[in-house]
């Protein structure tokens, strides 16, 4: 059976952001991932994480504004300044937290934006940012995401996914492969991991249309995890999904995978 993380960021939200460790632990996980954490003391976060025995998969670097719909800062030629403080920040919480993987969010790119110039950006960037993390023994990871829900996100495809960590050629860049996104997206989805599996160094899941829970939706999600078992996928899978009612009531597949006679 694959390993599984509570994203914090999406579960649990019935309890104050510090309780969703101890929740995430009573339900049996043994990592978890969020979105931020840089409104919190990292002793408390780690205080938290030590409490229950949990491993912090992935975090993000800063976003720019998360509320006001931003959503990363890697392609803007005119933000490299803050690009690059926000992977000294992401770094020092990260050796804090024992967290071995950051996802850095490109942006998003408005129609009429100048593509080749963001790309340039952003290949300079997470050369950088690779480098930063290389000399902590971290991997920095970059997602394609819908753009359904996140109209012009730069980054909407694995194979442009793929092409960009080729063209920064670090070997601490590699893919979060996000199903719910990429089956919107492209379908195609363990034909697509099988190809991409050695740039694969994290994956996510929620079903869709709902961004729910497994068994809520159009995926096959037994067949999924299987498959990712047979091929040898090692890392972890990040639930990170909205729960369609509570969020104990969401994990009546979890509970049926970890004791399937349930
Ligand atoms: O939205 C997602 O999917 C994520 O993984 C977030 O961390 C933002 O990229
Ligand atoms: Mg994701």
């Amino acid at each position: 059976m694959p390993k599984f993380a509570a994203n914090l960021s999406m579960l649990f939200t019935e309890l104050p952001f510090l309780d969703r460790f101890d929740a995430a632990a009573s339900a049996g996980f043994e990592g978890v991932e969020f979105l931020f954490p840089y409104e919190y003391e990292t002793d408390d976060l780690a205080a938290r994480l030590k409490a229950n025995g949990l491993t912090q998969v992935l975090f993000n670097l800063s976003a720019g504004n998360w509320a006001a719909g931003d959503r990363g800062i890697a392609i803007y030629p005119n933000l490299t300044g803050e690009f690059r403080e926000s992977v000294q920040r992401a770094v020092k919480y990260a050796k804090a937290l024992g967290c071995k993987q950051l996802h850095c969010l490109a942006g998003t790119a408005p129609p009429g934006a100048d593509h080749r110039q963001m790309r340039k950006t952003y290949i300079e960037n997470l050369t950088f940012a690779a480098g930063a993390l290389a000399d902590e023994g971290m991997t920095l990871l970059i997602e394609a995401i819908n753009t359904r829900d996140v109209p012009n996100y730069f980054l909407d495809s694995t194979a442009k996914a793929a092409d960009v960590i080729e063209s920064v050629g670090a070997p601490n860049l590699r893919l979060q492969y996000d199903v719910y996104h990429m089956q919107i997206m492209e379908g195609d989805l363990t034909p697509t991991i099988d190809k991409y599996l050695p740039l694969i160094g994290h994956v996510q899941i929620a079903d869709t249309p709902g961004r729910h829970e497994p068994g809520t939706g159009e995926i096959n999600f037994p067949f999924v995890f299987d498959h990712l078992d047979r091929i040898g996928y090692k890392g972890w899978i990040g639930c990170e999904y909205k729960p369609r009612s509570s969020t104990s009531d969401s994990l009546q597949w979890w509970r049926k995978l970890k004791a399937p006679t349930i």
